[in-house]
């Protein structure tokens, strides 16, 4: 993979010319984009499609629910053909199981590629006194521990962790697990409402695969500029 192919940029705006906007400046910058709770909310599945164009979409919806809820959720989300979905491991093994079946089947009905399903771990937004406010066991890296151990065996394709527990979890997991990160803050960022953060060089130095990236390229000036600084330094 190249540098810039392992950078997703999330496209968190309601609006859905500024998401045409940053997707068509990004377009060949970039690995591809991500979509998420706010675009999706406000504008629905075929406006981001047709808005986001042919680049490689990770459809981010942290699908949290009973198994058959969020298996129909995964199928329906297909139909934005995603490169990458996800749902939260604390869901449990049953529900992720379910996530799982419905990707490989529903691609297989749709004769789509099959998207890489994830799980996401402990918010990156977290730390060890959040986890204990809602009753989680932590340190935060022994709970992505456990929650990336669990998703592997439930059949997902890798997780979504924070920098901190890469190297912990490239070790867990093995070398074909997929490591998503988000948190990551080049130098000259502001580290914004993310706690557990590091340099996209490092994420990718202690084995990250992909990178969520997203106010430090999409809050600059000029986007672009911040986007190829970002893979001049990986
Ligand atoms: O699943 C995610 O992408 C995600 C998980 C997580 O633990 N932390 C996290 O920040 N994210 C997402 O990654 C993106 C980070 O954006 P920036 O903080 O602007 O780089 C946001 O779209 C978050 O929703």
């Amino acid at each position: 993979m190249t540098p810039k192919e392992r950078i997703f940029v999330p496209i968190d705006t309601p609006d859905i010319k500024r998401a045409a906007d940053l997707a068509r400046m990004l377009s060949g910058e970039v690995g591809g984009v991500k979509i998420g709770k706010e675009l999706f909310t406000a504008q629905g599945p075929d406006a981001v499609r047709n808005a986001i164009g042919g680049e490689p979409l990770f459809v981010d919806l942290k699908f949290h629910d009973i198994p058959n809820t969020v298996a129909g959720a995964i199928r329906a989300s297909l139909h934005m053909r995603p490169f990458m979905v996800n749902v939260h491991a604390s869901g449990g093994k049953a529900m992720m199981q379910a996530a799982a079946e419905a990707a490989r089947e529903s691609s297989e009905d749709l004769g789509v590629p099959r998207p890489l399903v994830l799980g996401v771990t402990v918010l990156t937004s977290m730390d060890d006194s959040d986890l204990a406010d809602v009753g989680q066991k932590g340190p935060a890296a022994e709970q992505v521990k456990r929650l990336a151990l669990l998703a592997q065996e439930s059949g997902l394709d890798g997780v979504v962790c924070s920098s901190r527990e890469i190297a912990l979890l490239r070790k867990a997991c093995g070398p074909d697990f997929t490591l998503v990160v988000p948190g990551i803050r080049p130098l000259w960022a502001s580290a914004d409402d993310q706690k557990r953060i590091m340099t996209p060089a490092d994420a990718i130095k202690e084995g990250a695969d992909y990178l969520v990236i997203g106010r430090p390229i999409t809050a600059a000036d000029d986007p672009v500029a911040a986007a190829r600084r970002i893979v001049a330094e990986l």
